[in-house]
């Protein structure tokens, strides 16, 4: 198995890498995507879907890496099959996922930090719309784990000259970031959707901040990690790009279309729907006030229209902009 401290020379020498097997698990746009960026590094990589020819036994044969990006509502079972198979401690177990548990509330990290309780476990979050990183866009990303020697490994993985990769010691801030602004990328589609303006996007995406650090700091992640690629930077992504799946969600639904209509026409995972559902369920439970993720919960369930969404957030009590995170 290949750890980064095997990987370097003394620190005088420039680094040198070592080839990695890596196994992703999926085979949709994300994990495509991925595996590609390792290939081109000459890393030695398998990717196992569950309609594929590869067991998922014979998948992780020999594996130093094990990357899942696979859709939320898989994650649970596969952790569970994986912890059948006997996986060295030494592999690093890795997550792309962007949702939440609905059994739970759980993100994926946590589910296979808790099924893997020795093994390095890493998270890879950030503005990456795979669409544009399979074409060779420039693009940046975080990979966060508590093992910095293991964010280093896949640090080496992934990095090229138009994908750079920055370390975090914060997974969970990192994973929420990622999950949390899906729902917000759902408001925004309902308000480009609308016509409301730039005005109106800028604030949402505004507000929307505080609203996912909330949830965040409440759940153990770090506030700065919010601010950054993996925080920030994907809602940036996500609520200004057309090829955002959770953003077509939102504008879909201020057309008047059915979510089932529109979840059929994108034929691929909008991560966001389901993440509202559980979100509610945390800020219910905790007491986080989540006004945004609220009103597009409750458009989502259908009970009530885009319009009435924008004039619930409108008609809210006045109050000072500070943030009131805790
Ligand atoms: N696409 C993107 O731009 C990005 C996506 N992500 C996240 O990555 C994850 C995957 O997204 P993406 O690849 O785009 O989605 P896709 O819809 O393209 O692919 C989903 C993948 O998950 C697999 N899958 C679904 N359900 C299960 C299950 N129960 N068991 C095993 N495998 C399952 C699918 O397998 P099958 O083909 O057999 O159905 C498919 O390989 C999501 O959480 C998304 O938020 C994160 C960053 C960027
Ligand atoms: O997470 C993403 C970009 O970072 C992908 O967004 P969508 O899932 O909305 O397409």
């Amino acid at each position: 198995m290949v750890t980064s401290s095997l990987n370097r020379q003394a620190s005088a020498s420039p680094p040198v890498f070592q080839t990695i097997n890596l196994t992703v698990l999926g085979s949709g746009a994300w994990g495509s995507a991925l595996a590609q960026l390792a290939q081109n590094n000459q890393h030695s990589v398998r990717v196992w879907s569950r309609r594929g020819e590869l067991s998922l036994e014979e998948a992780i044969a020999g594996a130093d890496v094990i990357l899942s990006a696979i859709s939320m509502k898989g994650v649970a079972e596969l952790a569970e099959r994986l912890k059948e198979l006997s996986i060295p401690s030494q592999s690093i177990i890795a997550t792309a996922t962007k949702g939440l548990d609905p059994a739970t509330t759980r993100t994926p990290s946590q589910i296979y930090q808790a099924a893997f309780l020795e093994h390095p476990i890493a998270v890879l979050s950030g503005p990456n719309l795979s669409k544009e990183i399979a074409q060779g866009l420039p693009a940046a990303t975080v990979i966060a784990s508590t093992d910095a020697a293991a964010a280093e490994t896949l640090q080496q993985v992934f990095s090229s000259d138009c994908f750079r990769v920055y370390t975090s010691p914060d997974p969970l801030g990192a994973e929420l970031g990622g999950t949390l602004k899906n729902v917000v990328a759902i408001a925004v589609g309902v308000c480009d959707g609308l016509g409301l303006g730039s005005n109106a996007k800028s604030a949402l995406m505004t507000r929307a901040l505080p609203e996912i650090i909330r949830v965040g700091l409440h759940m153990g992640a770090q506030i700065e990690t919010f601010y950054g690629l993996s925080g920030l930077g994907d809602m940036l992504a996500t609520c200004d790009s057309t090829l955002s799946r959770n953003y077509r969600v939102g504008y879909g639904l201020s057309q008047g279309k059915a979510l089932d209509q529109i979840l059929a026409e994108l034929g691929s995972t909008a991560e966001g729907v389901n993440t509202a559902y559980v979100l509610m369920d945390i800020a219910n439970r905790e007491g986080i006030p989540v006004p945004i993720s609220r009103q597009v919960h409750r458009l989502l369930k259908g009970s009530i229209t885009p319009r009435e969404a924008l004039e619930g957030l409108m008609e809210r009590d006045l109050k000072p902009e500070s943030c009131d995170l805790l």
